[in-house]
C-alpha cells in the first residue's frame, strides 16, 4: 500500500526530464509566439507539442479509460476543466511560457497525480537549470535527489516573499497587487522575489530559499505539483483568506510555517477571479 503510485510517479520523472529536453532544445531555435485571453498572455508550438507528448506518453503507459487529465493547452483549447475522484493528471507543459520567450531562464515542467480529489505526487524540472524537483506523499521532497525541506524562520523580517503579477492588467487588479506587494515591502521582509514561473516559485518555498509564495490568478496546472513538493518539504497551504486550500480556486498561499503564512495572508488585498472548475 505505501508503494502506492511508485510506478506511475518514477514514470512521471523520466516524462518531466524527456519534456524538458524538448524544451531546452526548441529555446535554441526561433520561438513563434500566440496570444491566449490577451496580449500578455503568451503561448508557443512548444506548449503545445509538449503537452501532447507528455499525455501521450501518460496514455501510452497508463491506458486511457482509467486515467483523466487536466492539461493546460488542452483546457485553452476548450476542453473542460472537471477535477473528479478518478486518477487525475494535472499538467502544465511550459510553466514560465513568457520566461521560455523572451529566454529567461526560469522555465519548468510541472506534472501532479492526483486520486479521490487528493494530490499523491509532483514532479517540477526546471529544465534551463536541469533541475529535478519531486515529491510522492509521505516519501518526502527531493531535488536531484538530494532531500529538501523549507526554511525555519518564523520572524516575517527575515524573509523572501515571493508573489507574481499575473496576465490579467485590468487597474483594479494591477492596484491591489502592488498595493499587497508594498504593504509586505514596508513590514519589512528581506525581499520581494518572482521567477516567473509558479512551479518553480514553489520549489524555492520547498527548498528554504524563500520563506512564502502567494498569489491570486494562477490555475490548478501550474501549482498542484508544487503543492506536494511543499507540503512534503514540511510546508503549508492555505487559502488566501486563511482558509482551507482549494486546488480550483485560483487562491494561494504557500508558506514554510503557519506565522509566517498568516502574517502575509493580513496583508493580501483578495480580488475575484474564475474558478478553475467553474461550468462556462
Ligand atoms: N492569469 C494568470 N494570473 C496569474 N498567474 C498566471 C496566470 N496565468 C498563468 N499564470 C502563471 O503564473 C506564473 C507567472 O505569473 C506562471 O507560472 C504562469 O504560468 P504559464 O507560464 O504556464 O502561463
Ligand atoms: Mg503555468
Amino acid at each position: 500500500m505505501c508503494d502506492q503510485w511508485k510506478e506511475e510517479f518514477e514514470y512521471a520523472v523520466q516524462v518531466a526530464r524527456a519534456a524538458g529536453a524538448v524544451i531546452r532544445k526548441a529555446g535554441e531555435c526561433e520561438i513563434k509566439v500566440q496570444t491566449k485571453s490577451c496580449a500578455v498572455d503568451l503561448v508557443t508550438q512548444t506548449d503545445d507539442r509538449v503537452e501532447k507528448i507528455i499525455i501521450g506518453s501518460l496514455k501510452e503507459q497508463f491506458g486511457e479509460g482509467t486515467h483523466c487529465f487536466i492539461g493546460e493547452e488542452s483546457v485553452s483549447k476548450g476542453k473542460p476543466c472537471v477535477f473528479t475522484d478518478k486518477p487525475t493528471w494535472i499538467i502544465d507543459p511550459v510553466d514560465g511560457t513568457t520566461n521560455f520567450v523572451h529566454g529567461f531562464p526560469f522555465v519548468a515542467v510541472s506534472i501532479a497525480f492526483a486520486v479521490n480529489k487528493k494530490l499523491e505526487f509532483g514532479v517540477v524540472y526546471s529544465c534551463i537549470e536541469d533541475k529535478m524537483y519531486k515529491a510522492r506523499k509521505g516519501h518526502g521532497a527531493f531535488c536531484d535527489d538530494e532531500q529538501i525541506q523549507v526554511s525555519d524562520v518564523k520572524d516575517i523580517n527575515k524573509s523572501i516573499i515571493i508573489s507574481e503579477h499575473g496576465t490579467d492588467r485590468s487597474p483594479e487588479k494591477v492596484s491591489k497587487i502592488f498595493s499587497t506587494m508594498q504593504k509586505i515591502l514596508r513590514i519589512p521582509v528581506h525581499g520581494l522575489r518572482g521567477s516567473g514561473t509558479a512551479a518553480t516559485n514553489m520549489c524555492l518555498v520547498a527548498c528554504g530559499a524563500s520563506e512564502a509564495f502567494f498569489e491570486i490568478g494562477i490555475h490548478c496546472w501550474d501549482i498542484a505539483a508544487g503543492v506536494v513538493i511543499v507540503r512534503e518539504a514540511g510546508g503549508i497551504l492555505l487559502d488566501v483568506d486563511g482558509g482551507e486550500f482549494d486546488l480550483m480556486s485560483r487562491r494561494m498561499v504557500s508558506a514554510n510555517n503557519k506565522t509566517i503564512a498568516d502574517r502575509i495572508i493580513k496583508e493580501i488585498e483578495i480580488f475575484e477571479v474564475v474558478r478553475d472548475d467553474a461550468e462556462i
